[in-house]
């Protein structure tokens, strides 16, 4: 089973060896569901390669018959009764047959583009959204383990690189044999020793492709690897703006940019120096076979057959044969690119199907039963968790009777949202039980959890939308009136009139740029409209001011008088009231009591108190020492001090 420890998506899994098992052939078998299309381009591409291959026959053919009279005018697949006997006939009809095969060729070519084109392009839609739903049906600790960049170059560039090689290389792969298989059989037709003189350098061509792919394909290795460095460099400062000029730190970025561009600039033109020398490669080898095929062809119709060859070399044959031998260059060049976008393609598909191929770890077991919510009791039993190898739960044991307001407090990195992230699985418990009026979190299908889930988190996203969109996101049908009552419910109202076009204010991202205070108000105003049976508000007004949040704590109060709430705060007093304080240390629920009652008890949550009433003096030393030790075990993480 998949781990948080799998590789990022930018790594390749490995492609395994059987045609069956290569992921092009996998995503077509699934996504191929226009075949006709592709069926229909492919007969256009192989239709438009015949009539392509008509001029240079018909005018071989005009050279002999009509100007030297070497053989008959006759063609292969046209009755002799429709042949004209008259040279001038003859003439207005090969000038007829040209543009004839010139139009139909279009045609062709048409219909080919649009039927290779409807096919790729349907694979990629198809594809996309189904990339894109598996991947939200993914586990958070999938998304946390990787870069955004990957992921969106994954469901981006990939299924693009796809589509491409669907579109142009199967294409051109067909082409590339039917131009080779056609005029090979032209020529045999015409004469057999020469064919062989002009299809002499095909094997070496082959060979100097051979030798170019391998070359050049770790090159374009290291140019993804370059741009991949240099784009995220670019997305981070781009993110970072505020900090690099708050900071004057501008020079120094743009020397590490210039750096990145640097070494994406070396990769490329290493690249560049193979490419070039390709090219006029092909051509020189070309050229040499074309010259003996001209000079063999030339000897033979101005003298006799060279080299010990026999039979018969009409000039207008010659005139053919020269010209297809022109045209053999250009499908191997093709080839060559068809290997390239092969290669992307492979390797572009086997990381949309690394997506695909994952079960999601945190997902609806197959017995899954809607969740039934009646007290709202919430219970945690034996509890451990941990992120990879960090252990950040421990034998946690909670019983909370619905309808209770339970404040959660502890120190940095206690593990106190860790624990409420578990309630609508977020992440899954490695040991223990979490449970809802005694149905365990995992048995109950996702949807119905998270429906009676609301969690408000610190720092609330907001989607590119208006506000009004944004309050009622999740509960998509509330009207414009019960928007409004969550709004003023949760302290919004008043800001949200006053926003330059109220409700239809766009807001998130390019939108109107709304205060840490402003986004959290906006995030419980949707919580609110969602009107869910359990609430959780993991620091969730610690963004708004004293005064507003006074406003808010006393219309949570109401709002959570009938269900089961928890909330996660720093600031003591917003969890003074609440019917029970649970305070977490180190992962483990230390004190657990009321306000009051734990001030009585005089230990951690009483020490916090003191903190925060300003009452510092009258701090135990030990108390400090220990925040000291916490924040140097915070700061150096990975040096494990404690
Ligand atoms: N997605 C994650 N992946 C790995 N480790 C994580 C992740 N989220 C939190 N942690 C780690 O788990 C520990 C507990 O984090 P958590 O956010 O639950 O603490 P907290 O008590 O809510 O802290 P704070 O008061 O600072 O918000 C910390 O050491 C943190 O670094």
């Amino acid at each position: 089973m998949s781990t948080d420890r799998d590789p990022p998506a930018d790594v390749d899994p490995e492609v395994p060896g059987s045609w069956r098992e290569n992921p092009i052939w996998q995503l077509y078998a699934e996504y191929g569901t226009g075949r006709r299309y592709a069926v229909l381009g492919a007969v256009a591409t192989v239709l438009g390669r015949a009539f392509g291959l008509v001029p240079a026959f018909v005018i071989g053919l005009a050279v002999d018959a009509i100007f030297l009279a070497e053989r008959p005018f006759a063609f292969p697949l046209v009755p002799e009764a429709f042949v004209p006997e008259t040279d001038a006939e003859q003439l207005y009809f090969s000038i007829a047959i040209l543009l004839g095969a010139t139009l139909a060729g279009a045609v062709a070519s048409w219909v080919e583009d649009w039927g290779w084109s409807v096919f790729a392009q349907r694979v990629q839609r198809d594809l996309r959204v189904d990339a894109y739903e598996h991947l939200q049906d993914l586990e958070l600790a999938y998304f946390t383990g990787r870069r955004t960049g990957d992921l969106m170059s994954v469901l981006n560039n990939d299924v693009n690189a796809l589509e491409t090689f669907l579109e142009d290389g199967l294409s051109a792969t067909l082409w590339v044999l039917a131009t080779v298989g056609g005029i090979g059989l032209i020529l045999v037709g015409l004469n057999v020793p020469l064919t062989a003189v002009t299809l002499f350098p095909l094997p070496i061509l082959a060979a100097f492709t051979l030798v170019f792919t391998r070359l050049i394909e770790p090159r374009y290795l290291s140019i993804r690897e370059e741009i991949g460095d240099l784009n995220s460099r670019l997305e981070n400062n781009v993110s970072g703006i505020e900090v690099i000029k708050s900071e004057g730190a501008e020079r120094f970025e743009t020397a590490r940019v210039a750096e990145a561009s640097d070494e994406y600039l070396a990769a490329n033109l290493s690249a560049i120096r193979v490419r070039i020398t390709y090219f006029p490669g092909l051509n020189v080898i070309s050229g040499i076979g074309f010259a003996i095929t001209f000079l063999v062809g030339g000897l033979w119709v101005l003298e006799r057959p060279p080299l010990g060859l026999t039979g018969t070399l009409t000039p207008g044959a010659f005139v053919t044969f020269v010209i297809y031998a022109q045209q053999f260059l250009w499908p191997i060049i093709r080839l060559g690119d068809v290997v390239d976008d092969y290669e992307r393609a492979k390797a572009a598909g086997s990381r949309v199907q690394g997506i695909l191929s994952r079960e999601p770890a945190v997902g609806d077991r197959p017995d899954a039963r809607p969740l039934e919510v009646d007290e709202g009791a919430v219970t945690y039993d034996g509890v451990r968790f941990a992120y990879s190898d960090e252990t950040v739960l421990t034998d946690v044991d909670v019983d909370v009777a619905g309808g209770t307001t339970v404040g959660v407090v502890g120190p940095t990195g206690a593990g106190k949202s860790t624990l409420l992230k578990l309630l609508p699985r977020l992440y899954d418990v490695d040991e223990g039980v979490v449970r809802i009026d005694g149905q365990d979190v995992r048995d109950v299908t996702l949807r119905s959890l998270r429906r009676s889930i609301g969690y408000v988190s610190q720092e609330p996203f907001l989607f590119y939308g208006t506000v009004r969109e944004n309050v009622r996101y999740g509960t998509f049908d509330a009207s414009d009136e019960a928007v409004e009552r969550a709004a003023r419910r949760a302290q919004a109202h008043e800001f949200i009139r006053n926003l330059p076009r109220g409700y239809d204010t766009p807001v998130g991202e390019r939108g109107v740029k709304l205060s840490g205070g402003q986004r959290q108000r906006l995030a419980l105003a949707r919580t609110m409209l969602k009107d869910p049976a359990i609430l959780v508000l993991d620091e969730a007004t610690s963004a708004v001011d004293t005064e507003t949040e006074a406003l808010i704590q006393d219309r949570l109060a109401e709002f959570a008088a009938d269900r089961t709430t928890f909330v996660i705060a720093h600031r003591l007093s917003t969890v003074r009231t609440a019917d029970r304080v649970l305070v977490l240390d180190d992962g483990r629920v230390v004190e657990d009591g009321t306000h009051e009652g734990l001030l009585k008890r005089d230990g951690l949550y009483a020490n916090f108190w003191r903190v925060q009433t300003g009452d510092i003096a009258s701090l135990p030393r030990e108390f400090l020492e220990r925040a000291l030790r916490r924040q140097a075990v915070v700061d150096f993480d990975d040096e494990e001090t404690e």
